[in-house]
């Protein structure tokens, strides 16, 4: 335990105190500032044990994912308006997704909790939690969108909801010939695995036999598919895809616009005794010598398609994010087709339910389509009538669902 960051402000040490001050932090980070929980977790929970930081994200995570009914929860044991971003709001937010979801006993969430509120209107709080408990609520068993996004998906809100209720399994995609821990396979190469040990610790890892990639992430790479020629994988880190594609036999080029990433996928590669070119430039302007056989065009997106790890996506992404996303996706489409040799694969992905960021990007391509085809596809899913492939979290439920992605084929 961080004594020095656990010692509120009487000089009183409150075990597991830290954690929540990150979680603070996050939820702070996100809902005000609108960074992502990903990006934010890295200063907020600084210095703090691995297992504090895991409670801190999990505690954000929870909070933001069930903010809807948390929010309703809140409102219905007090007349006091809390406005949405008032610090007094976000702490009971921490406190009851705490109880009512990490199972922290209650006298448990109060010591910790209050401690958030120093000079604050902690016995407004205390009330407020205490009420709830003593009338023993509970949460629905779907999380409620918020309305913004409820309309957004549309009728497809409901299954997304259902699929967004628990934080995912995890998939592995597994290196041919090499064995991975014993789990559900959907595809070949494919495991799902329930989520627990820490990543690093499952046998196989070291070794680099496999990687994280959620199922639907890995389609992508799957619909180029084997291939000895040249293949371009144009936002590449921290690739998760580029190994994909060097795996089935490809000589890759990955190109990413960030350093930071590339070292991850630098790191990725290295540990799985993979090889691809790494090229940090803009896809806006990079030009290359040569065209390619296949290029694999993962765009940056709103992401919202990963709503179920990242219930962040849920309160930090409106049309403005959209529509900036759907200008640069429309950019890097006519760059990457230009960029293909007569013949040759174009496949774009994003990991987005936005239709400004899917379809209606897809609409806009001038090259020959190349549908998908189900027999390409895990049991279950089956392509538009376009040809195209669109997941979301509320697919494959009784396996334990996917992440939502757009797909499409074309060829030049
Ligand atoms: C969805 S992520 C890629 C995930 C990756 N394909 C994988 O499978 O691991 C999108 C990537 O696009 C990169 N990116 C964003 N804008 C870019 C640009 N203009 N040129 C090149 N890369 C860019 C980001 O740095 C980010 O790594």
């Amino acid at each position: 335990m961080n004594q020095r960051n656990n010692r509120p402000e009487t000089g009183e040490i409150v075990p597991g105190l830290a954690p929540r001050r990150a979680a603070l932090r996050l939820m702070d980070a996100v809902l005000r500032r609108g960074e992502t929980l990903d990006n934010a977790a890295h200063a907020a929970t600084q210095g703090l044990p691995q297992n504090d930081k895991a409670l801190a994200r999990a505690l954000a995570g929870e909070a933001m994912r069930w903010m809807v009914d948390l929010d309703a929860l809140i409102d219905s044991a007090t007349q006091q308006i809390l406005p949405e971003d008032a610090k007094p709001r976000s702490v009971l937010r921490l406190m009851l997704a705490g109880w009512l979801r990490l199972e922290t006993p209650p006298h448990a969430v109060v010591a910790t909790g209050l401690e958030l509120l120093q000079g604050g209107p902690r016995r407004l709080a205390h009330g407020v939690f205490s009420a709830l408990v003593k009338q023993g609520v509970t949460l629905p068993e779907i999380p409620t969108l918020p309305e913004a996004v409820a309309e957004r998906w549309g009728e497809h809100g409901e299954a997304i909801a259902a699929g967004l209720a628990v934080p995912p399994p995890l998939d592995l995609s597994v290196k041919a010939g090499k064995d991975a821990p014993e789990g559900l396979s959907l595809m070949p190469g494919h495991v799902r695995l329930s989520r627990g040990d820490a990543v690093e610790s499952l046998p196989g890892f070291a070794d680099g036999d496999w990687w994280v990639q959620d199922l639907a992430a890995s389609i992508p790479a799957r619909l180029i598919g084997a291939g000895t020629g040249r293949v371009l994988d144009v936002c590449a880190a921290p690739g998760g895809k580029t190994m994909q594609l060097a795996a089935a036999g490809w000589d890759v080029t990955a190109l990413d616009s960030s350093p930071k990433r590339i070292e991850r996928m630098r790191a990725n590669l290295a540990r799985t005794g993979l090889s691809a070119d790494l090229i940090a430039a803009d896809a806006l302007k990079y030009e290359p010598e040569d065209l390619f056989d296949a290029v694999l065009l993962d765009a940056p997106c709103t992401a919202t398609g990963t709503c179920r790890r990242h219930p962040d996506v849920l309160h930090r992404i409106g049309s403005r994010q959209i529509a900036e996303m759907a200008e640069l996706q429309e950019a890097l489409l006519a760059r990457a087709a230009g960029w293909l040799k007569p013949g040759g694969v174009l496949v774009y992905a994003v990991c987005s339910l936005e239709r400004e960021e899917g379809e209606e990007q897809a609409v806009k391509v001038g090259l020959t389509p190349d549908p998908i085809r189900a027999e390409e596809l895990p049991a279950g899913l089956a392509p538009t009538q376009q040809g195209w492939l669109r997941t979301d979290p509320g697919m494959l439920g009784e396996a334990g669902g996917l992440d939502g992605f757009f797909i499409a084929r074309w060829r030049k």
